[in-house]
């Protein structure tokens, strides 16, 4: 799923999340058993399509819901569901639309959902499901036991990943100081990136739906993977090929499919490569941006002046503190902040690299 989906999707589920006004109407509605047809919005497009019913105009509350639900018809709401506006309305949308619901609720919904391009929700009385429409999007909510179940799975996968991610970094780490990072390792830990990041992705959509319900996820979701998009923007201007904006890269990286993202020719290429055969096993060598971020107070500014003047991480760990010095913005006393960094993080990565 791309992302501009994903943030489609989530917009919705976001709005009729467990803990929202919205949602507790909603679940009113479907315990006392009456259904509902609800319309979120009410521009021109919607006019068109509403006969009858009255005009109520009153604050949303979740009781005012209930009791407005239990009149045949629709409810139109306003288009932040603030306030109902209108009550027992008969919808009329074009019946040459498609749709593949059986009962009248939910064709209606589906149509008036395709023609408005506004969101719909309609509770089933019989089947005690509410579903939401939105242009051609269609989606049932599932319940929160069967949410959760799946956002738990999720998490442990994504636990599984994270420290892969986190020991393929080490050894990237450790390799780089030893001039022997290659392409094979280089491109097995952005490839483990994505992965972190799509099952972010999911576990962020469970969080969506799952609403009050889901912050214990949420907070366990940032914990684990909090800078995973920076260590990545990092690792790519270390060793991309060309003049491209890292985030362009990135964002790249997150539109391939399963496919390309297991093949290492297409993220060789990503980074501005060329591929060729046996390209595994080169060497290569990074600018430092990641091992130099790494180095407590040192001012991005000064990152780059370095990487400007010698290029590429092993020259700066093998440049003297008089060489050091000579960049600008670098005096002697940060000179040797430096040397002592790289040699703290060196030594700390040999310590935690597991061979
Ligand atoms: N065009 C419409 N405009 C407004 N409300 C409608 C419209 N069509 C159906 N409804 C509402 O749906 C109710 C009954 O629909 P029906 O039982 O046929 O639908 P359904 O899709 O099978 O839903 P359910 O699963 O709730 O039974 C009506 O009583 C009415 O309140």
């Amino acid at each position: 799923m791309n992302y501009q989906k994903q943030q489609f999707i989530n917009q919705i589920l976001k709005m009729v999340a467990p803990g929202t006004p919205l949602r507790e109407g909603i679940d009113n509605v479907l315990r006392a058993n009456t259904g509902g047809l609800i319309v979120v919005g009410y521009d021109d497009k919607v006019k068109e399509l509403v006969e009858g019913g009255f005009s109520i105009n009153c604050p949303f509350t979740p009781a005012n819901l209930y009791e407005l639900a239990k009149m045949d018809g629709a409810i139109i709401l306003s288009e932040d569901g603030k306030q109902i506006l209108y009550a027992n309305t008969q919808l009329v949308p074009d019946t040459r639309i498609p749709s593949d619901e059986t009962g009248i609720r939910h064709r209606t919904a589906e149509r008036v959902a395709k023609q408005t391009e506004n969101l719909i929700i309609s509770i089933s009385q019989r089947r005690s499901i509410i579903t939401l429409y939105k242009g051609n999007f269609r989606y049932s909510l599932k319940d929160i036991g069967v949410i959760l179940t799946k956002a738990n799975q999720a998490m442990q996968t994504l636990e599984k990943y994270r420290a892969a991610l986190d020991k393929g970094l080490i050894n990237l780490g450790a390799l780089e100081f030893e001039e022997l990072a290659t392409f094979q390792e280089i491109t097995q830990v952005i490839h483990r990136i994505e992965m972190v990041l799509r099952i972010r992705d999911e576990i962020m959509n469970y969080v969506n739906e799952l609403g009050t319900e889901g912050r214990l996820i949420q907070m366990q979701l940032t914990e684990l993977v909090t800078n995973v998009e920076e260590e990545a923007i990092l690792l790519i201007k270390d060793y991309m090929n060309h003049d491209e904006d890292a985030y362009q890269i990135l964002n790249e990286l997150r539109k391939l499919n399963n496919e390309d993202l297991l093949n290492e020719n297409v993220i060789i290429k990503l980074l501005g490569h060329t591929s060729k055969e046996d390209q595994l096993e080169e060497v290569l060598y990074p600018r430092g941006y990641r091992m130099l971020s790494r180095i407590p107070r040192l001012p991005q500014v000064i990152i780059k002046n370095l990487i400007d003047k010698f290029k590429t991480l092993n020259h700066i760990v093998k440049a003297s503190s008089a060489e050091l010095d000579e960049v600008e913005g670098i005096g002697a006393k940060r000179a040797k902040k430096i040397k002592d960094g790289l040699e703290r993080i060196q030594e700390q990565l040999f310590i935690d690299r597991v061979v």
